[in-house]
């Protein structure tokens, strides 16, 4: 069985963090681990608080499942502080980690803070040039090249600034953008490819950015190349949030269960 890794922040609310990433990775068919690197007291209204593991029981997560299991691909969410992002680079390159996807989480779909400020350009140093593919949002793409949240910038360009920090592949996501498709554009430095789905029309999309992160992490462990697999998780997550899940009073967070049954 194929296995893959989520190093991410726990949403006791299920729809976001590890629980998404279980539960995507889980739907393709691949063993999913995780290594924790914060609480979450959080549901579908917000995030009511965090706080983050030691750095010491994020290393030892970390040694104890890579020393253990053997991952085809990992992926980082949360990562809440610099000293968590350089214990997970460090980890990267010493285990050889393969396929990893970074998701620069730095806010939740509620608007509440989950990177520190000063742990972005630790991001951008560290973690990023390890990565096989980077999936910011608009504003994580903005943030990390340095321009204005207000600023009009086309993906194009996001996506072309991005790729000089140093991953492989860089997948903006449109999910934020305005208009009747939700368009996301993977950029290898040499081609750009958008990929287009009907916007659906919805306030539920709790977990969108953490599930198609590690649905891209699920289908490069089973073999995928980067394009196959942005293709796969494209259609993935845009059935899971037409699909949605009625659990509580705030920003729903999407199906994975229908897709269990009705995915391919
Ligand atoms: N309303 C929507 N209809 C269809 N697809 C959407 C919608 N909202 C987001 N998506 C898709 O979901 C994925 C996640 O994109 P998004 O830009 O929302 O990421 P994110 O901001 O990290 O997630 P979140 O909003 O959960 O924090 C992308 O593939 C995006 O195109
Ligand atoms: C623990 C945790 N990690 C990440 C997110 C962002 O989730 P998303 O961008 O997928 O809504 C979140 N709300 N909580």
């Amino acid at each position: 069985m194929k296995q893959a890794l989520t190093i991410a922040g726990s949403d006791s609310g299920g729809g976001a963090g590890i629980q998404a990433d279980l539960k995507t990775m889980t739907a393709f068919g691949v063993y999913g681990a995780s290594v924790i690197t914060a609480v979450t007291a959080q549901n579908t209204l917000g995030v009511q608080g965090f706080e983050t593991m030691s750095i010491d029981l994020v290393d030892k997560q970390l040694d104890s499942v890579l020393s253990d299991l053997n991952f085809s691909a990992a992926k980082t969410g949360m990562l809440a502080t610099s000293q968590i992002i350089k214990v997970v680079a460090k980890k990267v390159k010493e285990y050889q980690l393969e396929n990893l996807v970074v998701d620069p989480v730095m806010v939740a779909t509620s608007g509440d803070i989950l990177l520190a400020k000063e742990a972005i350009a630790t991001i951008k140093e560290e973690l990023i040039p390890l990565a096989k593919v980077i999936t910011p949002n608009l504003n994580e793409a903005k943030v990390l090249i340095g321009r204005d949240i207000a600023e009009e910038v086309s993906l194009e360009l996001l996506a072309s600034e991005l790729h000089k920090l140093g991953s492989e592949y860089v997948l903006v996501k449109g999910g934020h953008q305005v208009g009747e498709n939700a368009i996301d554009l993977l950029y290898d430095g040499v081609e750009f490819i958008e990929y287009t789905s009907k916007r659906v029309d919805t306030k539920d999309t709790h977990g969108t950015g953490c599930t198609l992160s590690s649905a891209i992490a699920s289908n490069l462990a089973l073999g995928y190349d980067v394009k196959e697999a942005v293709k796969r998780s494209k259609k993935y997550i845009t059935e899971a949030i037409k699909a949605g899940c009625n659990v509580g009073n705030g920003n729903n967070p999407v199906n994975h269960f229908a897709m269990v049954y009705s995915f391919e």
